[in-house]
């Protein structure tokens, strides 16, 4: 244990075997090459910027090229192509010049910021006209952002949806935060990844069980906790007890969890049993009695989600009873309430929640929890994320670079030097050099191996904020 998780820590083998060769592709006196990345679309309209942070703190930041890292690249690289191409002078150059920090300018708009697809988000460009081959030799890592990005807009979108529910049905919002939990962490590629995506998820939420979320936003984004939990069974914990255990299972959790919230998963024989018979009679006196101070969350896992929560609830009213909310809607007393953890995705939500409401139930009784649909069923396609270049300098003559293929006119790309400015409060990106920099909203966050702007995780949240009123209707 103790390795790094890429199986290195030398930033100059993260990237992809062609991008080794670049360097001696580029046009004779190509002094300056600037790239930019955006969205071009997909899945969703608009979206979350989040992650670069990350990749940079955990990549580009400090004196991330040394003497042992040039020779280990080197060697590798010989193995590798069978041939001597690897750029060791140009590595020297960066050691000897630049102290081993990365002669690059990154520019990006603020962490958290949400806005309209087909907009730049960052660009970066070399600080030293001999580095030119420089910038998009870390286009592979960068590009990683796609994956904290989609997963913060996946998670937003459906934070906007509950809030619409929350709004139509329930006294009120105060709950919302919690309302989707992460349950992916097992389902995620690896343990990095479920901390990246984990990190993005609460972004927009505080509820996870994706421990690795914890320690990532405290580690990359300075918050002490990112997230809560609360003392939830799995199958295994219920099941141990055997098949005419589940009463004493049950019982159990109540008791070593006396005060506060407590979730059991109740599907594992005959969720209509155990919620009717058990929870509703055997031990209702039970569940009564911890009143104000405490909350079983009755977790169902199986079946048709839209049917089970309704069912579920229509038994826990017969059993426990219902009152009407401000908004007409049924609710049950305190001191018990649903989580819906199987099934749940962006596409499923509108459904349960939409279902509920038909059966006059408020959303505020339910909770859902999303595993591999909130950290790992998307991919850079998701959101069409793409790092191109944009503008070049070459024998000192400014050049506005860009692709347009005939065969596929979505993929043309920006031209020019590029800024992300406000018109009437909508995102503009103005393109070949024609924008104000004074009125960019990318700001340089990265410049020569030093971290120029550090963004907290309050003020992440803050600009990713959803609008509740325009979730009113
Ligand atoms: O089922 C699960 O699978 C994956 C990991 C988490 C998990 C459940 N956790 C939980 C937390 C809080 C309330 C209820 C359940």
């Amino acid at each position: 244990a103790g390795l790094e998780a890429a199986g290195t820590d030398n930033v100059l083998l993260v990237t992809d075997s062609y991008k080794v060769t670049h360097h001696l592709q580029y046009p004779p006196n190509t002094s300056i090459v600037c790239s930019y990345f955006e969205s071009r679309g997909g899945k969703f309209p608009t979206t979350v910027f989040f992650g670069l942070q990350y990749i940079l703190k955990r990549w580009l930041v400090g004196q991330v090229v040394t003497k042992e890292k040039i020779q280990e690249a080197k060697e590798l690289y010989e193995l590798h192509f069978g041939q001597d191409i690897f750029n060791e002078e140009g590595w020297n150059y960066i050691l000897e010049h630049h102290n081993g920090y990365l002669p690059l300018r990154i520019k990006a708009v603020p962490e958290g910021t949400v806005l309209p697809t087909k907009n730049v988000l960052f660009t970066v460009e070399n600080t030293d006209p001999k580095c030119f081959w420089l910038t998009n030799y870390f286009e592979t890592v960068l590009v990683q952002a796609w994956y904290p990005m989609t997963v913060a807009t996946n998670s937003r979108y459906q934070k906007e949806i509950i809030a619409k529910y929350l709004h139509e049905t329930a006294d009120s919002l105060a709950g919302l935060p919690f309302k989707l939990h992460d349950f992916g962490f097992r389902g995620c590629s690896s343990v990095e990844s479920a901390g990246i995506g984990g990190t993005a998820h609460l972004v927009n939420f505080v509820g996870t069980d994706t421990i690795s979320a914890l320690t990532t936003a405290r580690k990359y984004y300075g918050c002490h906790i990112a997230g809560f939990s609360i003392p939830a069974a799995e199958h295994s914990t219920i099941t141990t007890w055997g098949e005419h255990g589940e009463k004493e299972a049950f019982r159990n959790m109540l008791q070593k969890f006396p005060t506060g919230l407590v979730a059991c998963v109740s599907d594992s024989y005959n969720i209509w049993h155990a919620c009717g018979e058990v929870w509703g009679e055997e031990l209702k006196e039970e569940v009564v009695s911890r009143g104000d101070n405490g909350t079983l969350v009755i977790r169902p896992d199986s079946g048709e989600p839209a049917e089970i929560v309704v069912k579920v609830l229509e038994i826990l009213g017969e059993k426990f009873g219902t009152t009407l909310n401000s908004k007409g809607y049924k609710m049950l007393p305190p001191y018990v309430r649903v989580i819906q953890g199987d099934g749940i995705s962006y596409e499923s939500l509108a459904g349960i929640l939409e279902n509920m409401k038909m059966h006059g139930w408020s959303s505020d009784l339910l909770a859902f929890g999303s595993g591999g649909a909130l950290l790992q069923r998307m991919d850079r396609d998701t959101q069409k994320c793409a790092f191109k270049c944009s503008y070049a300098v070459i024998n000192g003559k400014e050049i506005n670079v860009f692709k347009d293929p005939v065969t596929d006119r979505g993929k043309t790309s920006k031209k020019g030097r590029l800024t992300l400015e406000k018109q009437d409060r909508n995102f503009v990106t103005v393109q070949e050099g024609r924008g104000d920099p004074a009125k960019d909203e990318m700001k340089v966050v990265f410049e020569n191996g030093k971290l120029l702007k550090d963004f907290s995780f309050e003020e992440i949240r803050r600009n990713a904020e959803i609008d509740l009123v325009k979730n009113e209707n």
